[in-house]
Protein backbone atom coordinates (compact mmCIF):
# COMPACT_ATOMS: atom_id res chain seq x y z
CA UNK A 1 0.00 0.00 0.00
CA UNK A 2 1.39 3.48 -0.58
CA UNK A 3 0.72 6.58 1.15
CA UNK A 4 -0.82 9.42 -0.52
CA UNK A 5 -0.11 12.68 0.52
CA UNK A 6 -1.55 16.43 -0.07
CA UNK A 7 0.32 19.71 -1.04
CA UNK A 8 0.13 20.52 2.85
CA UNK A 9 0.55 17.13 4.27
CA UNK A 10 3.92 17.13 2.68
CA UNK A 11 4.66 20.59 3.63
CA UNK A 12 3.83 19.35 7.26
CA UNK A 13 6.15 16.56 7.23
CA UNK A 14 8.81 18.67 4.95
CA UNK A 15 8.54 20.54 8.45
CA UNK A 16 8.24 18.15 11.54
CA UNK A 17 11.77 17.01 9.12
CA UNK A 18 13.25 20.72 9.50
CA UNK A 19 12.47 20.81 13.33
CA UNK A 20 13.91 17.82 13.90
CA UNK A 21 17.05 17.96 11.74
CA UNK A 22 17.98 21.89 11.08
CA UNK A 23 20.64 22.32 8.40
CA UNK A 24 19.91 18.98 6.96
CA UNK A 25 20.74 19.26 2.96
CA UNK A 26 17.01 18.56 1.73
CA UNK A 27 17.49 19.55 -1.54
CA UNK A 28 20.55 18.34 -1.98
CA UNK A 29 19.22 15.02 -1.69
CA UNK A 30 16.54 15.70 -3.69
CA UNK A 31 18.35 17.30 -6.50
CA UNK A 32 20.85 13.85 -6.48
CA UNK A 33 17.74 11.52 -6.49
CA UNK A 34 16.61 13.86 -10.09
CA UNK A 35 19.92 13.09 -11.49
CA UNK A 36 20.24 9.72 -10.93
CA UNK A 37 16.68 8.74 -12.80
CA UNK A 38 18.14 11.24 -15.48
CA UNK A 39 21.06 9.20 -15.75
CA UNK A 40 18.87 6.35 -16.43
CA UNK A 41 16.36 7.50 -18.68
CA UNK A 42 19.68 9.30 -21.29
CA UNK A 43 23.30 8.15 -20.09
CA UNK A 44 24.83 10.62 -22.37
CA UNK A 45 23.08 13.29 -24.42
CA UNK A 46 22.26 17.02 -23.95
CA UNK A 47 20.19 17.62 -21.19
CA UNK A 48 17.77 20.82 -20.54
CA UNK A 49 16.74 21.88 -17.59
CA UNK A 50 13.81 24.31 -17.35
CA UNK A 51 13.73 25.75 -13.87
CA UNK A 52 11.33 28.30 -12.64
CA UNK A 53 11.60 30.41 -9.48
CA UNK A 54 10.98 28.03 -5.98
CA UNK A 55 12.41 25.30 -4.67
CA UNK A 56 11.50 22.91 -7.34
CA UNK A 57 13.83 25.58 -9.49
CA UNK A 58 16.03 24.81 -7.20
CA UNK A 59 15.96 21.07 -7.61
CA UNK A 60 16.49 21.05 -11.25
CA UNK A 61 19.31 23.71 -10.91
CA UNK A 62 21.26 21.61 -8.37
CA UNK A 63 20.23 18.23 -10.06
CA UNK A 64 21.87 20.24 -13.80
CA UNK A 65 25.26 20.75 -11.80
CA UNK A 66 25.69 16.82 -11.10
CA UNK A 67 25.14 16.18 -14.40
CA UNK A 68 27.30 19.00 -16.00
CA UNK A 69 30.27 16.71 -14.73
CA UNK A 70 29.44 14.54 -17.48
CA UNK A 71 27.66 15.88 -20.38
CA UNK A 72 26.48 19.26 -21.51
CA UNK A 73 23.70 20.68 -19.81
CA UNK A 74 21.63 23.84 -21.36
CA UNK A 75 19.17 26.11 -18.70
CA UNK A 76 16.29 27.56 -19.54
CA UNK A 77 15.61 29.75 -15.94
CA UNK A 78 11.73 30.71 -17.33
CA UNK A 79 11.05 33.69 -15.25
CA UNK A 80 14.66 35.29 -15.64
CA UNK A 81 15.12 35.01 -11.92
CA UNK A 82 15.36 31.47 -10.12
CA UNK A 83 16.60 29.71 -7.12
CA UNK A 84 19.78 31.78 -6.52
CA UNK A 85 21.85 29.28 -4.81
CA UNK A 86 20.75 26.32 -7.43
CA UNK A 87 21.76 28.84 -10.06
CA UNK A 88 24.79 29.58 -8.89
CA UNK A 89 26.20 25.85 -8.61
CA UNK A 90 24.63 25.63 -11.97
CA UNK A 91 26.75 28.20 -13.44
CA UNK A 92 30.09 27.73 -11.60
CA UNK A 93 29.84 23.51 -13.01
CA UNK A 94 29.69 25.01 -16.50
CA UNK A 95 25.76 24.81 -16.94
CA UNK A 96 24.72 26.61 -20.43
CA UNK A 97 22.35 29.51 -19.63
CA UNK A 98 19.92 29.91 -22.52
CA UNK A 99 16.72 32.02 -22.71
CA UNK A 100 12.98 30.77 -24.17
CA UNK A 101 13.88 31.31 -28.02
CA UNK A 102 17.41 29.32 -26.93
CA UNK A 103 15.16 26.48 -25.28
CA UNK A 104 13.04 25.86 -28.25
CA UNK A 105 15.96 25.49 -30.52
CA UNK A 106 18.09 23.47 -28.86
CA UNK A 107 15.41 21.24 -28.25
CA UNK A 108 15.91 18.74 -31.56
CA UNK A 109 19.86 18.60 -29.98
CA UNK A 110 18.54 17.39 -26.37
CA UNK A 111 18.43 13.78 -25.27
CA UNK A 112 16.02 15.39 -22.10
CA UNK A 113 14.42 17.85 -20.54
CA UNK A 114 14.24 18.08 -16.99
CA UNK A 115 11.05 20.13 -15.86
CA UNK A 116 11.39 21.81 -12.47
CA UNK A 117 9.05 24.43 -13.30
CA UNK A 118 7.18 24.11 -10.02
CA UNK A 119 6.11 20.99 -8.09
CA UNK A 120 4.15 21.42 -4.71
CA UNK A 121 3.38 25.10 -5.37
CA UNK A 122 2.34 24.46 -8.76
CA UNK A 123 -0.89 26.48 -10.11
CA UNK A 124 -3.06 24.73 -12.61
CA UNK A 125 -2.00 26.03 -16.34
CA UNK A 126 1.62 27.47 -17.65
CA UNK A 127 2.04 30.84 -18.86
CA UNK A 128 2.24 31.21 -22.80
CA UNK A 129 5.91 30.98 -23.43
CA UNK A 130 5.82 27.80 -21.18
CA UNK A 131 2.80 26.26 -23.00
CA UNK A 132 4.55 26.87 -26.33
CA UNK A 133 7.81 25.00 -24.97
CA UNK A 134 5.45 21.89 -23.40
CA UNK A 135 3.43 21.35 -26.73
CA UNK A 136 6.92 21.45 -28.75
CA UNK A 137 8.45 18.81 -25.88
CA UNK A 138 5.02 16.36 -26.60
CA UNK A 139 5.37 17.24 -30.29
CA UNK A 140 8.94 16.15 -30.61
CA UNK A 141 8.87 12.79 -28.39
CA UNK A 142 11.48 13.94 -26.43
CA UNK A 143 11.94 12.36 -22.91
CA UNK A 144 10.37 14.91 -20.05
CA UNK A 145 11.32 14.41 -16.89
CA UNK A 146 9.78 16.26 -14.04
CA UNK A 147 10.71 17.00 -10.67
CA UNK A 148 7.92 16.15 -8.26
CA UNK A 149 4.68 16.75 -10.75
CA UNK A 150 4.79 18.16 -14.17
CA UNK A 151 4.60 21.48 -14.29
CA UNK A 152 1.16 23.24 -14.24
CA UNK A 153 -0.72 20.40 -12.58
CA UNK A 154 -2.04 20.95 -9.27
CA UNK A 155 -0.73 18.54 -6.91
CA UNK A 156 -3.89 17.53 -5.27
CA UNK A 157 -6.55 18.35 -7.83
CA UNK A 158 -4.81 17.03 -10.77
CA UNK A 159 -6.22 20.41 -12.16
CA UNK A 160 -4.35 21.85 -15.00
CA UNK A 161 -4.49 22.64 -18.90
CA UNK A 162 -1.34 22.88 -20.61
CA UNK A 163 1.00 21.43 -18.72
CA UNK A 164 4.08 19.15 -19.03
CA UNK A 165 3.55 15.93 -19.85
CA UNK A 166 6.09 13.75 -18.40
CA UNK A 167 7.69 10.22 -19.33
CA UNK A 168 9.35 9.74 -16.07
CA UNK A 169 8.44 11.59 -12.75
CA UNK A 170 10.59 11.77 -9.36
CA UNK A 171 8.35 13.00 -6.38
CA UNK A 172 9.25 12.58 -2.95
CA UNK A 173 8.82 10.66 0.59
CA UNK A 174 5.09 9.39 -1.04
CA UNK A 175 2.69 10.08 -3.91
CA UNK A 176 0.68 13.12 -4.28
CA UNK A 177 -2.88 13.26 -5.80
CA UNK A 178 -2.10 14.26 -8.97
CA UNK A 179 -0.07 11.09 -9.51
CA UNK A 180 -2.74 8.56 -8.99
CA UNK A 181 -5.80 10.27 -10.30
CA UNK A 182 -6.61 10.39 -13.65
CA UNK A 183 -6.39 11.95 -16.51
CA UNK A 184 -3.30 13.83 -14.29
CA UNK A 185 -1.81 10.29 -13.71
CA UNK A 186 -1.44 9.59 -17.40
CA UNK A 187 0.91 13.18 -17.89
CA UNK A 188 3.49 11.92 -15.06
CA UNK A 189 4.83 9.09 -16.92
CA UNK A 190 6.89 6.83 -14.89
CA UNK A 191 6.58 7.70 -10.94
CA UNK A 192 9.31 7.16 -8.97
CA UNK A 193 8.83 7.76 -5.45
CA UNK A 194 12.62 8.21 -3.72
CA UNK A 195 13.19 8.92 -0.22
CA UNK A 196 14.78 11.60 1.39
CA UNK A 197 14.38 10.95 4.59
CA UNK A 198 11.40 13.00 5.22
CA UNK A 199 8.42 10.73 7.15
CA UNK A 200 4.98 11.22 6.17
CA UNK A 201 2.41 10.81 8.63
CA UNK A 202 -0.29 8.06 8.30
CA UNK A 203 -2.53 8.52 5.35
CA UNK A 204 -6.41 8.42 4.56
CA UNK A 205 -5.82 8.28 1.30
CA UNK A 206 -3.81 5.61 -0.08
CA UNK A 207 -2.86 3.48 -3.55
CA UNK A 208 -3.01 -0.52 -3.47
CA UNK A 209 -0.59 -2.43 -4.92
CA UNK A 210 -0.66 -5.82 -6.52
CA UNK A 211 1.34 -7.25 -3.55
CA UNK A 212 -1.61 -6.24 -1.15
CA UNK A 213 -4.54 -8.07 -3.74
CA UNK A 214 -2.21 -11.29 -3.74
CA UNK A 215 -2.41 -10.95 -0.10
CA UNK A 216 -5.87 -10.47 0.18
CA UNK A 217 -6.94 -12.80 -2.18
CA UNK A 218 -8.83 -15.69 -1.05
CA UNK A 219 -7.40 -19.07 -2.10
CA UNK A 220 -9.19 -22.20 -0.96
CA UNK A 221 -7.49 -25.15 1.59
CA UNK A 222 -8.16 -28.72 1.74
CA UNK A 223 -11.44 -28.16 4.12
CA UNK A 224 -12.74 -25.57 2.07
CA UNK A 225 -16.16 -26.46 0.33
CA UNK A 226 -18.71 -24.62 -1.69
CA UNK A 227 -19.83 -22.81 1.28
CA UNK A 228 -17.21 -21.98 3.16
CA UNK A 229 -15.73 -20.63 -0.06
CA UNK A 230 -18.55 -18.38 -0.32
CA UNK A 231 -22.25 -18.56 -1.93
CA UNK A 232 -23.41 -14.94 -3.59
CA UNK A 233 -27.09 -14.73 -4.77
CA UNK A 234 -27.80 -12.91 -7.38
CA UNK A 235 -30.50 -10.73 -8.47
CA UNK A 236 -29.42 -8.71 -11.60
CA UNK A 237 -30.91 -8.30 -14.70
CA UNK A 238 -34.61 -7.71 -16.41
CA UNK A 239 -36.05 -8.28 -19.72
CA UNK A 240 -34.48 -5.56 -21.09
CA UNK A 241 -31.16 -6.28 -19.98
CA UNK A 242 -30.66 -9.88 -19.82
CA UNK A 243 -27.16 -9.98 -20.67
CA UNK A 244 -26.01 -7.91 -16.98
CA UNK A 245 -26.70 -11.10 -15.29
CA UNK A 246 -24.76 -13.47 -16.98
CA UNK A 247 -21.78 -10.72 -16.85
CA UNK A 248 -21.81 -10.76 -13.31
CA UNK A 249 -22.31 -14.65 -12.88
CA UNK A 250 -18.97 -14.68 -15.45
CA UNK A 251 -17.10 -12.46 -13.01
CA UNK A 252 -18.09 -14.14 -9.71
CA UNK A 253 -17.64 -17.79 -11.27
CA UNK A 254 -14.12 -16.57 -12.63
CA UNK A 255 -12.99 -14.65 -9.04
CA UNK A 256 -13.86 -18.40 -7.56
CA UNK A 257 -16.59 -18.15 -5.69
CA UNK A 258 -17.87 -21.77 -3.59
CA UNK A 259 -21.51 -21.12 -5.57
CA UNK A 260 -23.71 -19.02 -7.37
CA UNK A 261 -27.57 -18.72 -6.59
CA UNK A 262 -29.74 -16.69 -9.24
CA UNK A 263 -33.00 -15.61 -8.03
CA UNK A 264 -33.40 -12.76 -10.88
CA UNK A 265 -36.17 -12.70 -13.70
CA UNK A 266 -33.62 -13.79 -16.63
CA UNK A 267 -34.81 -17.30 -17.93
CA UNK A 268 -33.35 -20.36 -16.64
CA UNK A 269 -32.30 -21.41 -20.09
CA UNK A 270 -30.21 -19.08 -20.97
CA UNK A 271 -28.65 -18.36 -17.33
CA UNK A 272 -27.85 -22.52 -17.69
CA UNK A 273 -26.59 -22.91 -21.21
CA UNK A 274 -23.70 -20.60 -20.33
CA UNK A 275 -23.17 -21.39 -16.54
CA UNK A 276 -24.36 -25.37 -15.67
CA UNK A 277 -22.97 -25.08 -12.37
CA UNK A 278 -25.46 -21.86 -11.01
CA UNK A 279 -28.36 -23.10 -8.90
CA UNK A 280 -31.25 -21.50 -9.58
CA UNK A 281 -33.69 -19.20 -7.42
CA UNK A 282 -32.87 -18.10 -4.06
CA UNK A 283 -31.68 -20.12 -0.98
CA UNK A 284 -28.96 -19.10 1.84
CA UNK A 285 -26.07 -17.00 0.77
CA UNK A 286 -22.72 -15.43 2.34
CA UNK A 287 -23.34 -11.79 -0.12
CA UNK A 288 -26.16 -11.11 -2.88
CA UNK A 289 -25.52 -8.88 -6.07
CA UNK A 290 -28.14 -6.67 -6.67
CA UNK A 291 -29.31 -3.95 -9.15
CA UNK A 292 -27.12 -4.58 -12.30
CA UNK A 293 -29.06 -4.25 -15.31
CA UNK A 294 -32.73 -3.49 -13.27
CA UNK A 295 -33.34 -0.59 -15.59
CA UNK A 296 -36.25 1.88 -13.69
CA UNK A 297 -37.33 -1.43 -12.27
CA UNK A 298 -40.60 -0.25 -10.10
CA UNK A 299 -39.83 -3.36 -7.88
CA UNK A 300 -36.85 -2.32 -7.12
CA UNK A 301 -36.94 -1.73 -3.00
CA UNK A 302 -39.21 -5.15 -2.84
CA UNK A 303 -36.13 -6.77 -4.86
CA UNK A 304 -33.33 -5.50 -2.15
CA UNK A 305 -35.41 -6.61 0.52
CA UNK A 306 -36.00 -10.10 -0.55
CA UNK A 307 -32.07 -10.54 -0.89
CA UNK A 308 -31.83 -9.39 2.31
CA UNK A 309 -33.88 -12.43 3.66
CA UNK A 310 -31.29 -14.37 2.42
CA UNK A 311 -27.37 -12.67 2.25
CA UNK A 312 -26.37 -10.50 5.65
CA UNK A 313 -24.02 -8.38 3.28
CA UNK A 314 -25.10 -7.04 -0.45
CA UNK A 315 -23.32 -5.63 -3.44
CA UNK A 316 -25.20 -2.56 -4.35
CA UNK A 317 -24.55 -1.59 -8.38
CA UNK A 318 -26.87 0.44 -10.98
CA UNK A 319 -30.29 1.20 -10.09
CA UNK A 320 -30.59 -0.61 -7.05
CA UNK A 321 -28.46 2.12 -5.49
CA UNK A 322 -31.87 4.45 -5.37
CA UNK A 323 -33.50 1.90 -3.23
CA UNK A 324 -30.68 1.55 -0.80
CA UNK A 325 -32.41 0.25 3.44
CA UNK A 326 -31.42 2.86 5.55
CA UNK A 327 -27.68 2.09 7.11
CA UNK A 328 -26.18 -0.60 5.37
CA UNK A 329 -23.31 -1.24 7.36
CA UNK A 330 -20.79 -3.92 5.70
CA UNK A 331 -22.37 -3.31 2.24
CA UNK A 332 -20.48 -2.84 -0.95
CA UNK A 333 -22.05 0.44 -2.88
CA UNK A 334 -20.81 0.52 -7.14
CA UNK A 335 -21.76 3.58 -8.45
CA UNK A 336 -20.10 5.80 -11.21
CA UNK A 337 -19.63 9.35 -11.25
CA UNK A 338 -23.50 10.01 -12.76
CA UNK A 339 -24.95 7.59 -10.44
CA UNK A 340 -23.00 9.05 -7.19
CA UNK A 341 -24.04 12.58 -8.46
CA UNK A 342 -27.99 11.41 -8.42
CA UNK A 343 -27.66 9.97 -4.70
CA UNK A 344 -26.13 12.97 -3.38
CA UNK A 345 -28.54 15.52 -5.68
CA UNK A 346 -25.67 17.28 -7.10
CA UNK A 347 -23.64 17.45 -10.46
CA UNK A 348 -21.93 14.92 -12.08
CA UNK A 349 -18.98 17.34 -13.05
CA UNK A 350 -19.05 18.38 -9.26
CA UNK A 351 -18.05 14.63 -8.77
CA UNK A 352 -15.56 14.01 -11.10
CA UNK A 353 -13.95 17.21 -9.46
CA UNK A 354 -14.14 15.61 -6.00
CA UNK A 355 -13.97 12.44 -6.29
CA UNK A 356 -12.82 11.48 -2.79
CA UNK A 357 -14.81 14.00 -0.85
CA UNK A 358 -18.19 12.51 -3.10
CA UNK A 359 -17.10 8.87 -2.49
CA UNK A 360 -16.71 9.48 0.93
CA UNK A 361 -19.58 11.66 1.81
CA UNK A 362 -21.86 8.93 0.75
CA UNK A 363 -20.35 6.64 3.12
CA UNK A 364 -20.80 8.27 5.66
CA UNK A 365 -24.31 8.81 5.21
CA UNK A 366 -24.78 4.94 4.56
CA UNK A 367 -22.40 3.06 6.49
CA UNK A 368 -21.67 1.30 3.08
CA UNK A 369 -18.42 0.70 1.31
CA UNK A 370 -18.09 3.20 -1.81
CA UNK A 371 -16.50 1.72 -5.18
CA UNK A 372 -16.38 5.02 -7.37
CA UNK A 373 -15.72 3.10 -10.57
CA UNK A 374 -13.72 5.32 -13.39
CA UNK A 375 -10.32 6.10 -14.86
CA UNK A 376 -9.29 6.15 -11.44
CA UNK A 377 -10.90 3.72 -8.98
CA UNK A 378 -11.46 4.93 -5.34
CA UNK A 379 -12.57 2.69 -2.20
CA UNK A 380 -14.57 4.82 0.29
CA UNK A 381 -15.19 3.50 4.10
CA UNK A 382 -17.56 5.35 6.23
CA UNK A 383 -14.71 5.95 8.52
CA UNK A 384 -13.28 8.27 5.63
CA UNK A 385 -10.38 6.07 4.46
CA UNK A 386 -10.11 6.04 0.94
CA UNK A 387 -7.59 3.39 -1.58
CA UNK A 388 -7.26 3.60 -5.26
CA UNK A 389 -7.20 0.30 -6.88
CA UNK A 390 -4.71 -0.73 -8.63
CA UNK A 391 -4.55 0.82 -12.32
CA UNK A 392 -5.34 -0.28 -15.50
CA UNK A 393 -5.71 0.66 -19.51
CA UNK A 394 -8.83 2.44 -20.63
CA UNK A 395 -9.83 -0.26 -22.47
CA UNK A 396 -11.70 -1.59 -20.13
CA UNK A 397 -14.31 1.48 -20.18
CA UNK A 398 -17.25 0.16 -22.08
CA UNK A 399 -20.43 -1.40 -21.37
CA UNK A 400 -20.75 -4.62 -19.38
CA UNK A 401 -17.43 -4.03 -16.95
CA UNK A 402 -19.44 -3.02 -14.23
CA UNK A 403 -21.74 -5.67 -14.03
CA UNK A 404 -18.71 -7.99 -14.27
CA UNK A 405 -17.01 -6.25 -11.43
CA UNK A 406 -20.14 -6.44 -9.24
CA UNK A 407 -20.17 -10.39 -9.76
CA UNK A 408 -16.29 -10.41 -8.72
CA UNK A 409 -16.85 -8.27 -6.04
CA UNK A 410 -19.67 -10.29 -5.00
CA UNK A 411 -17.47 -13.50 -5.03
CA UNK A 412 -14.90 -11.69 -2.68
CA UNK A 413 -17.39 -10.35 -0.06
CA UNK A 414 -18.97 -13.66 0.13
CA UNK A 415 -15.40 -15.48 0.53
CA UNK A 416 -15.70 -13.31 3.44
CA UNK A 417 -13.34 -10.09 2.53
CA UNK A 418 -14.19 -6.64 4.02
CA UNK A 419 -16.33 -4.74 1.42
CA UNK A 420 -13.42 -2.22 1.37
CA UNK A 421 -11.26 -5.07 0.20
CA UNK A 422 -13.61 -6.81 -1.83
CA UNK A 423 -13.63 -3.48 -3.85
CA UNK A 424 -10.38 -2.57 -3.86
CA UNK A 425 -9.25 -6.36 -4.69
CA UNK A 426 -12.14 -6.71 -7.17
CA UNK A 427 -11.84 -3.52 -9.20
CA UNK A 428 -7.59 -4.29 -9.41
CA UNK A 429 -8.06 -7.57 -10.63
CA UNK A 430 -10.03 -6.44 -13.32
CA UNK A 431 -7.38 -3.96 -13.96
CA UNK A 432 -4.82 -6.28 -14.16
CA UNK A 433 -7.01 -8.77 -16.35
CA UNK A 434 -6.91 -5.59 -18.66
CA UNK A 435 -3.17 -4.73 -18.93
CA UNK A 436 -2.24 -8.48 -19.07
CA UNK A 437 -4.39 -8.70 -22.39
CA UNK A 438 -4.15 -5.23 -24.01
CA UNK A 439 -6.64 -4.80 -26.40
CA UNK A 440 -10.38 -3.90 -27.16
CA UNK A 441 -11.46 -7.37 -25.02
CA UNK A 442 -14.67 -7.22 -24.29
CA UNK A 443 -15.92 -7.36 -20.52
CA UNK A 444 -17.27 -11.19 -20.48
CA UNK A 445 -13.66 -12.02 -22.42
CA UNK A 446 -11.33 -10.63 -19.56
CA UNK A 447 -13.72 -12.13 -17.08
CA UNK A 448 -12.35 -15.72 -18.58
CA UNK A 449 -8.72 -14.40 -18.19
CA UNK A 450 -9.29 -13.73 -14.58
CA UNK A 451 -8.23 -17.48 -13.48
CA UNK A 452 -4.96 -16.45 -15.07
CA UNK A 453 -3.94 -13.47 -13.25
CA UNK A 454 -5.77 -14.55 -9.92
CA UNK A 455 -3.08 -18.01 -10.35
CA UNK A 456 -0.43 -15.45 -11.08
CA UNK A 457 -1.15 -13.27 -7.90
CA UNK A 458 -0.96 -16.11 -5.49
CA UNK A 459 1.60 -17.81 -6.67
CA UNK A 460 3.55 -15.07 -6.29
CA UNK A 461 2.69 -14.37 -2.90
N1 LIG B 1 8.42 19.89 0.64
C1 LIG B 1 9.45 19.07 0.65
O1 LIG B 1 9.52 18.18 1.47
C2 LIG B 1 10.56 19.23 -0.32
C3 LIG B 1 10.42 20.11 -1.37
N2 LIG B 1 11.33 20.19 -2.32
C4 LIG B 1 11.00 20.88 -3.57
O2 LIG B 1 10.34 22.09 -3.30
C5 LIG B 1 9.18 22.15 -4.10
C6 LIG B 1 8.21 23.10 -3.51
O3 LIG B 1 8.81 24.37 -3.58
P1 LIG B 1 8.04 25.75 -3.46
O4 LIG B 1 7.17 25.75 -2.29
O5 LIG B 1 9.08 26.80 -3.53
O6 LIG B 1 7.07 25.77 -4.69
P2 LIG B 1 7.34 25.43 -6.22
O7 LIG B 1 8.75 25.65 -6.60
O8 LIG B 1 6.75 24.12 -6.49
O9 LIG B 1 6.43 26.49 -6.98
C7 LIG B 1 6.41 27.84 -6.65
C8 LIG B 1 6.89 28.73 -7.79
O10 LIG B 1 6.40 28.32 -9.03
C9 LIG B 1 5.61 29.33 -9.65
N3 LIG B 1 4.49 28.64 -10.30
C10 LIG B 1 3.48 28.00 -9.70
N4 LIG B 1 2.68 27.42 -10.62
C11 LIG B 1 3.22 27.70 -11.81
C12 LIG B 1 2.85 27.35 -13.13
N5 LIG B 1 1.80 26.60 -13.38
N6 LIG B 1 3.62 27.81 -14.14
C13 LIG B 1 4.69 28.55 -13.88
N7 LIG B 1 5.10 28.91 -12.66
C14 LIG B 1 4.37 28.48 -11.62
C15 LIG B 1 5.20 30.23 -8.51
O11 LIG B 1 4.94 31.53 -8.98
C16 LIG B 1 6.42 30.15 -7.60
O12 LIG B 1 7.43 31.02 -8.06
C17 LIG B 1 8.73 20.72 -4.21
O13 LIG B 1 7.86 20.50 -5.26
C18 LIG B 1 10.07 20.03 -4.39
O14 LIG B 1 10.47 20.05 -5.73
C19 LIG B 1 12.59 19.45 -2.32
O15 LIG B 1 13.64 20.36 -2.48
C20 LIG B 1 12.86 18.66 -1.10
C21 LIG B 1 11.79 18.42 -0.14
K1 LIG C 1 7.95 20.12 -11.98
Amino acid sequence: MRAVVTAAGMRAAEQRFFDANPGVDLMGRAARAVARVAAEVNTAGQVLVVAGRGNNGGDGLFAAAILAAHRRVLVWPAFGRTHDAGQAAARAAGCQFVDALGALEALPDCGLVIDAVAGLGSRPGLPQALATFAAACDSSAIDVLSVDLPSGLDADSGAGQPSFRATRTVTFAALKPCHVAQPAAGRCGRVHVVDIGVEVAATQLRQAEEADVATWWPTPTASSDKYARGVVLFDTGSARYQGAALLGISGALHAGTGMVRYAGPVHSGLILTRYPSVVMGDGRAQAAVLGSGWGEDEGASGRVSSARLHAPVAVVDADALYSLPGRIDGWLLTPHAGELARLLGCSRSHVESRPVSCAREVARVTGATVLLKGATQYVAEPGGRVTIAVPGPHWSAQAGSGDVLAGICGALLAAGLPAWQAAVAGSSVQAMAAARNPGPYPPDELARRLPEVIAGLVAAD
